[in-house]
């Protein structure tokens, strides 16, 4: 049987990122996902923002930036434009989009530099409690073999298993799980080709619709919604938007990505004797964006730090491992708690309603862009946003 200090399961941005700080820390680390090329397909719009990534400390690199972001178009159902570019006000933060497959196995390769072992095309089947860790076990290519860990990183994903094999909550109840579907296409047509662009109301409910330019005239657009809201399947909001939006009615697709996005926050518990929990499969994820990246990461580099520590100190139990809970809640409950009631705000605007934020909108003056500011723009201009939201921002 094989032996780790460190099993990472999941080698999406979170699983890379704990096992990258896992394996620095000084523990034996293997990082095994069940795809055959880390990354793809992808499951993302691709939307990163700077400051994230220099909060993680990652140098941003060609290889797998597609195209910097210098604005943000927001769209009422009635087609007002809110735009939010450089040439209008000054932008202390803008963005990337990303190539999600090669961002991804870059974030691996970060791992594997930091002395992580990695193992792709191999699933973790199930998994059973032992003494002082877990024994997982694994099939690659028709071989079933088992790993003994001290401790295990779930890091599987929206749909992750592992959390329940050990005994704790997933991610996100059905209701919360939000339902994304998008094309890669080409013959996009951009009124402005580095701006990202919303599209908000009933084209997308419980959700919302974005073209995120990848350079030249590709892009990527999707949306996601709430099941529970819709009356149709998401790709048939999606197809009926690509068929009048001007931008898209030319354009072809080239690859489709579907994937949930678990938008209900972090769950009670992301720990146990033995076990942590990062990423999608611990609803690391901004509700009102549904971006999980960054955060998801940040999770995983706790996740690592922290199982590192148990593994110097030789105390892998929920007493130690708790403080990962603690140090990621101190670093993302603000946010996702705050973007949580925006979210629950917006599920209330009738497209109506949307239209006169829109209206007002156009008058205000933005100084900075970011999602706090529209916030704060959004509670001036509406009596009802401020009545709902005044107090968290
Ligand atoms: C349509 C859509 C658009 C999105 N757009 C954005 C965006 O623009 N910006 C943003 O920040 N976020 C976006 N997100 C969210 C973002 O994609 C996720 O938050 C992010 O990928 C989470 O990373 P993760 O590592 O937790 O999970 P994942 O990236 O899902 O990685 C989980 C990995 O675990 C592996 N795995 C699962 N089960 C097993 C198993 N049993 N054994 C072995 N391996 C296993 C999978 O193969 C996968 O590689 C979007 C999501 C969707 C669905």
């Amino acid at each position: 049987m094989i032996e780790t200090d460190v099993l990472v399961i999941g080698g999406g941005p979170a699983g890379s990122s704990a096992a990258k700080h896992a394996a620095l820390g000084g523990a034996k680390v293997i990082l095994l996902d069940k795809r055959s090329e880390i990354g793809a397909p992808k499951r993302c719009a691709e939307g990163v923002s700077k400051k994230g990534l220099a909060k993680l400390g990652i140098e941003p690199s060609p290889r797998w930036i597609t195209k910097e972001i210098d604005g943000v178009r927001l769209t009422s159902p009635d087609g007002t434009d809110v735009w939010l570019t450089e040439e209008e006000i000054e932008l202390p933060e803008a963005g990337y989009i990303l190539e999600r497959k090669v961002f991804d196995k870059h974030m691996a390769m970060d791992a594997a530099r930091a002395g992580a072992e990695i193992r792709i095309k191999t699933l973790a089947t199930g998994m059973d409690k032992i003494e002082d860790g877990f024994i997982v076990s694994t099939e690659s290519m028709g071989k079933t073999e088992e790993i003994k860990a001290k401790i295990v990183i779930a890091a599987d994903g929206p749909e992750g298993h592992v959390a329940r094999w050990a005994g704790l909550k997933g991610s996100a109840k059905a209701k919360e799980m939000e339902s994304g579907v998008q094309y890669e296409m080409v013959n996009v047509e951009f009124d402005r080709e580095a701006v990202i662009e919303f599209y908000f109301g009933s084209c997308a409910p419980g959700g919302y619709v974005w073209i995120f330019p990848k350079g030249d005239d590709i892009a990527n657009v999707g949306l996601a919604i709430l099941q529970h809201k819709a009356t149709k399947p998401a790709i048939e909001y999606l197809d009926d938007f690509i068929a009048k939006c001007p931008a898209t009615k030319n354009a072809q697709a080239v690859e489709l990505n579907v994937g949930g996005d678990p938008v209900g926050g972090m769950p009670k518990k992301m720990y146990d004797d033995n076990i942590l929990v990062c990423g999608d499969a611990a609803g690391q994820v901004n509700p009102l964006t549904g971006g999980g990246i960054i955060s998801g990461m940040t999770g995983g580099m706790y996740a690592g730090q922290v199982a590192a520590e148990a593994i110097k100190e030789g105390d892998h139990s929920k007493k130690f491992l708790k403080k990962y809970d603690k140090i990621t809640r101190d670093d993302l409950s603000h946010e996702i708690d705050k973007y949580k009631k925006v979210q629950e705000y917006m599920l209330t605007l009738s497209d109506e309603e949307l239209d006169n934020i829109a209206h007002a909108f156009q008058d205000v003056n933005f100084e900075k862009i970011s999602t706090t500011e529209l916030v704060k723009a959004l509670v001036k201009v509406s009596p009802k946003a401020l009545l709902k939201l005044g107090k968290f921002i």
